[in-house]
């Protein structure tokens, strides 16, 4: 498991440290040099190689200052391009003191600073850290999107790259992306949630041996899959195992229904119910799938799978209604969304893209776009869900699992060759198989999450694939986790 933590939770763990006496500042400079030490040696050289450092006003641009005169020591060339005109006095003494050069953004100019740094081998971004507030701004924020402009940098981010919202991942104006974060004392939440995640690179941590409080969000490695993952015993039978219903497809999208229940069945789910057009139960369906009783209440399921291809179609709309109001655990997706009442109980799931929980939240009296949601997706889904009571998984690069009670998850093992029609379909079977066997929703939401980007990339192989692809890898992604193992 890897656990992330807020800014303000980091600043106040190191207090007591700092009221001791240790010097953070150093081990963490100490981290970040040789983070760039190790990417420049593995690219050439480090004697006589060049480093770039952009310096802010607080305690980060005093780390990059530090990490510089550790480089400086090395023989490295530093400049270092002071974004304000306040700076931290004694990292930048020292960073004087060692050799380094020293540019002032407002001497020096947005075009010429720019031009400057782009000629080094590295760029470490030492802006702005946790005391950030907003986005960069002013003469800054023209050089970084400068910078953006020329392009094909090598940065290291300092601690999070500046502009990234510690807390939440969200993103105001121009950030500079990283190929690496070097994070001090706690993985910052922000670094493992859209669209932050995707500015910072490979993450590497700085460990200062803090106190820290728990976690602010969570993120599922292999060993959590493998510890949850639902497997039979020698005394299970196909209905102990769990029995999936699944109210899918319409005579307008019958393929919703096939991926979602080829993603039940390749995730382990032992029965499927399935309720739908008779055109589709006539002959269409995987001969593993047992046609359903044609309501809802005269099934005996542990948990509901509907929405998938859930178009125009009353009846199946119904079954929707009946199967989220049931009391067993549901995951409600596509189709299914505009159908939720008010409140429903933490058993039920929701699984939208940032379109959809864009209009979910609009009906429900917050006016939101698309883009509202992909600038600040904890924020959203947060407000999903309280609002409708359900754990709330939006879809995207970086998934993000928010239950009702405030725990957050986040997974992004996926390629964005997922980004594919009836992707989210799977995703939806791999989901309900989870929830059939009896996991709690939070969880299932992130392990499905977890698998299913794991499947796209096993079925990418690095090009194009199916969303029926996608499915067929899921079996070989459990064998590979079950490796090993009686
Ligand atoms: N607390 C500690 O002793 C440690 C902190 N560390 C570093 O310290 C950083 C946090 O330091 P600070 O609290 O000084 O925070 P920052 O380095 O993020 O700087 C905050 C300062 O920048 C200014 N500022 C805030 N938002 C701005 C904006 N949008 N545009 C322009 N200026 C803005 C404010 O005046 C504020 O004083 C961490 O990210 C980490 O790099 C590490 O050295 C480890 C130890
Ligand atoms: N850029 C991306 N990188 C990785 N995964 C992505 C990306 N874009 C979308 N995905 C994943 O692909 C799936 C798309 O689901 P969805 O939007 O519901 O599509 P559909 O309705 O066509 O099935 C989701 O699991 C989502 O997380
Ligand atoms: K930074």
């Amino acid at each position: 498991m890897i656990s992330a933590y807020t800014g303000t939770a980091v600043q106040a763990a190191e207090k007591p440290l700092l009221e001791a006496g240790v010097d953070l500042m150093a081990r963490a400079a100490y981290g970040l040099a040789n983070a760039v030490l190790w990417r420049l040696r593995t690219s050439g050289r480090v004697y006589g190689s060049s480093v770039a450092l952009l310096i802010g006003p607080g305690n980060n641009g005093a780390d990059a200052l530090y990490a510089g005169e550790l480089l400086s020591r090395r023989g490295v060339r530093t400049t270092a391009v002071l974004g304000s005109e306040r700076v931290h006095g004694p990292a930048f003494a020292a960073f004087q003191a060692a050799g380094g050069t020293v540019v002032r953004l407002a001497e020096r100019g947005v075009r010429d600073s720019a031009s400057l740094v782009a000629q080094a081998d590295l760029v470490v971004d030492g802006l702005l850290g946790t005391g950030a507030r907003g986005g960069l701004r002013d003469a800054v924020a023209d050089l970084v999107a400068a910078l953006c402009e020329i392009g094909g940098l090598q940065v290291i981010a300092c601690d999070l790259p500046s502009g990234v919202n510690a807390d939440t991942g969200e993103v105001s104006g121009v950030v500079l992306s990283a190929i690496e974060t070097v994070t001090f004392g706690g993985i910052k939440a922000g670094l493992l949630l859209p669209p932050g995640e995707g500015f910072a690179g490979d993450i590497s941590y700085v460990d200062l041996d803090l106190s820290l409080p728990a976690a602010a969000l969570e993120r599922l490695d292999q060993d959590d899959l493998l510890r949850h993952w639902p497997r039979p015993g020698r005394s299970d039978h196909k209905y102990s195992r769990g029995v999936l219903g699944v109210v899918a497809g319409s005579t307008a999208y019958p393929g919703a229904a096939q991926l979602a229940l080829h993603g039940a069945l390749a995730a382990g789910t032992a029965m499927i119910r399935y309720l739908g057009p008779a055109t589709l139960r006539a002959g269409g369906l995987p001969p593993e799938v047992v046609p359903g009783a044609s309501t809802v209440a005269a099934n005996r399921v542990q948990a509901w799978l509907v929405g998938p291809g859930v178009s125009d179609d009353a009846e199946q709309e119904r079954r929707c209604l009946d199967a989220i109001n049931s009391g067993l655990p549901v995951l409600a997706d596509a189709g299914a969304l505009p159908l939720l009442p008010e409140r429903v109980g933490p058993q039920v799931v929701i699984t939208p893209h940032a379109g959809e929980l864009a209009a979910l939240l609009s009906r429900r009296g917050h006016p939101t776009v698309r883009a509202d949601v992909e600038r600040s997706a904890l924020e959203h889904a947060r407000l999903a869900a309280q609002l409708t009571g359900a754990t709330v998984l939006l879809k995207g690069a970086t998934i993000v699992v928010v239950s009702p009670q405030g725990e957050v998850h986040s997974q992004s093992e996926g390629t964005p060759w997922l980004a594919t029609a009836g992707s989210g379909d799977v995703l939806a079977g791999i989901l309900g198989a989870l929830l059939a066997a009896g996991v709690a929703p939070p969880l299932a939401a992130a392990m499905a999450a977890s698998v299913h980007g794991r499947a796209g990339v096993l079925a990418s192989g690095g090009g194009p694939m199916t969303a029926s692809g996608i499915a067929e890898a899921v079996p070989q992604v459990l064998r590979e986790l079950f490796e090993g193992i009686d």
